[in-house]
């Protein structure tokens, strides 16, 4: 039986998409949630093991780690996933947005690598590690500049952990701009969006799901971003 792939902030979007595309696959799944929706229930019915995590503290960070050394002796890869999108706004303390985005999107995925590398050393063929960054860290963002600098943290780990875990460990990025919405954005934010890339669409999911397969399917890709952006690049 193959190891199962931690994937986490899996409770919707794209981390449901790609934890339902392993098991249909028959890779068995570890997600974690902070919000119980009816997608982890659903998970849970598709035959993943479902965890718990709130990554804000450090003490959420170690007691999910704790709980996923309980769970699993291996993994076949950890997918970085879970992150929130915060912008800077004239009501929040810039200290706490810049402290919240390090936290989810750097301290998260540097502890757990660094406390489960060795799940994914105790296996006979080559496992990986992604993280799922941002467009905006090649250019940055006027809007949300917490949240791009700690993408640029989580591009950095990439490449360290690259070199620290080779050859039996990839470690790559996943680099996307838009790739589906959220509720609530206005007509007006979507088509202005939708502009900013070559392409000019938002693809969905399955997108970020064929993206992840590929670098998991890959031997020779480490250390490497994949941008994800419909060539906004070029615009
Ligand atoms: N969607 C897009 O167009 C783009 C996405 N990306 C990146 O791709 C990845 C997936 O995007 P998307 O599916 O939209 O992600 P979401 O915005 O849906 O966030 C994924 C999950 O992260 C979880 N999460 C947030 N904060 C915490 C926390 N403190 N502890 C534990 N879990 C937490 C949330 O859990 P819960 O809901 O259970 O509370 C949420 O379900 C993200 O890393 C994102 O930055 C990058 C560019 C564009
Ligand atoms: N955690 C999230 N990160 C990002 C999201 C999101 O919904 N959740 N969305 C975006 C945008 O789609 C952006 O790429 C285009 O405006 C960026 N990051």
């Amino acid at each position: 039986m193959t190891a199962p792939i931690l994937i986490t902030g899996a409770s919707q979007r794209i981390g449901l998409a790609y934890a339902m595309h392993c098991l249909e696959r028959g890779t068995p799944v570890i997600a974690t949630y902070r919000t119980h929706r009816s997608a982890v229930d659903t998970l849970e019915q598709a035959g993943a093991r479902c965890l718990h995590a709130d990554f804000a503290t450090n003490q959420g960070i170690d007691s999910f780690i704790n709980a996923l050394l309980e769970e699993t002796s291996a993994l076949r890869a950890i997918i970085h996933n879970a992150s929130d999108w915060l912008p800077e706004s004239p009501d929040t303390d810039p200290a706490d947005v810049m402290a919240a985005m390090m936290q989810i999107h750097s301290t998260t995925p540097y502890r757990i690598n660094l406390a489960c590398r060795h799940l994914l050393e105790n296996s006979d063929a080559v496992t990986d590690i992604v993280h799922m960054t941002d467009y905006v860290v090649e250019k940055g963002s006027a809007k949300h500049i917490a949240y791009a600098a700690s993408k640029a943290a989580l591009e950095n780990l990439t490449r360290s952990f690259a070199r620290l875990l080779s050859p039996g460990v990839k470690v790559n990025s996943v680099a996307p701009s838009l790739i589906m919405f959220n509720e609530g954005d206005s007509e007006a934010y979507r088509e202005k969006t939708l502009k900013k890339s070559l392409l000019g669409i938002a693809p969905g999911e399955v997108a970020a799901v064929e993206t992840l397969q590929f670098l998991l399917d890959n031997p020779y890709i480490t250390g490497r971003s994949i941008g994800l952006d419909g060539g906004r690049h070029l615009v």
